[in-house]
């Protein structure tokens, strides 16, 4: 793998968005934000984990939005509609969070991510992969699988002018196996719109943000909502964007706020230049799991 994975430099950011109850403000606020985004020069921006509603299990099935057919009416999903005008509007690339989902074909709930392109077409779709079931006692107790369902693909997302992006949603993070699956198959960023809490960001965010860094010789970007004391669930915040090296590049606080990069391909070289992990992997000792039996397409979504 080469330097050529990131075409030329670009200015990356995310948003950490405060969210609240009202799904219209939500798409309104993040609009707003996006713009201030572009306005100061990214060109590819993050929104965090379920940016348009509060998180959590008893949320999901009145906020989730049908996608398919694709594209869905406004009435279908006034997100996809949002999120589409963000991107063509400021004439970025924007991994649009995520938000609750509803298909008709399958009658289950998803925690879907849509990533769309400068002129405002969707260029890609994920369903958290892994469903963020834990139980610390006294600690945290939390059963996505209660509601949803697991998508099941790793997605990479072609952005023509910039190279591939690896799109996943936060407790996919901590499944080492699909970030360096996408580092393998040519991305330069993994991209993680997540939303931890007290418990477990403190615990392990940003050593999961620098282990996936550090593992694959990538960028990583993890955007989390603002921390909101008065919610259900209090997101950890600490959104950041991590090097090659594993450096935290950028990394927010816990209240409101976006924190941008520029990124470029000769750190992701250099790092597997200086650390050539690329030509010392033993495949004839441990399987190469990139190599076989990887699914990156779900028909329809
Ligand atoms: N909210 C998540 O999906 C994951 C999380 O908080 C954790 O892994 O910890």
């Amino acid at each position: 793998m080469s330097s050529s994975v990131l075409k030329k430099p670009v200015k990356l950011s995310c948003i950490q968005l405060a969210s609240g109850a009202d799904k219209a403000a939500n798409l309104k606020h993040a609009a707003s934000q996006v713009a201030k985004a572009a306005q100061a020069g990214s060109n590819i921006v993050v929104l965090p984990e379920c940016f348009n509603s509060p998180y959590g299990c008893q949320y999901f099935p009145d906020y989730a939005e049908t996608l398919l057919p694709s594209p869905p009416t406004r009435e279908q999903s006034p997100s996809y509609h949002a999120l589409s005008a963000m991107a063509s509007e400021n004439k970025i690339y924007l991994v649009g969070g995520s938000i609750p989902e509803f298909s008709p074909d399958t009658k289950k709930h998803y925690n879907t991510s849509l990533i769309f392109g400068p002129d405002g077409k969707l260029l890609g779709t994920h369903r958290k992969v892994h469903l963020f079931d834990i139980d610390i006692p006294g600690k945290i107790t939390f059963k996505e699988s209660e509601v949803l369902s697991p998508g099941n693909k790793v997605t990479l997302v072609d952005l023509p002018e910039y190279g591939t992006i690896a799109v996943a949603i936060c407790y996919d993070v901590r499944f080492p196996e699909l970030a360096m699956i996408a580092a393998r198959k040519g991305a330069f960023a993994l991209i993680y719109p997540g939303a931890f809490n007290l418990t477990t960001g403190a615990l392990h965010w940003k050593l999961l943000a620098q282990g996936r860094a550090v593992d694959n010789q990538i960028y990583v970007a993890m955007c989390s909502p603002a921390r909101d004391m008065s919610a259900s669930y209090n997101a950890w915040g600490h959104s950041m964007i991590v090097d090659p090296m594993a450096k935290v590049l950028v990394e927010a606080e816990e209240k409101e706020a976006i924190i941008e990069a520029e990124i470029e391909g000769g750190a992701i070289a250099e790092a597997r230049k200086n650390i050539p992990l690329n030509t010392q992997r033993r495949f004839d000792v441990y399987t190469d799991v990139s190599a076989s039996g990887v699914k990156f397409e779900e028909p329809g979504l």
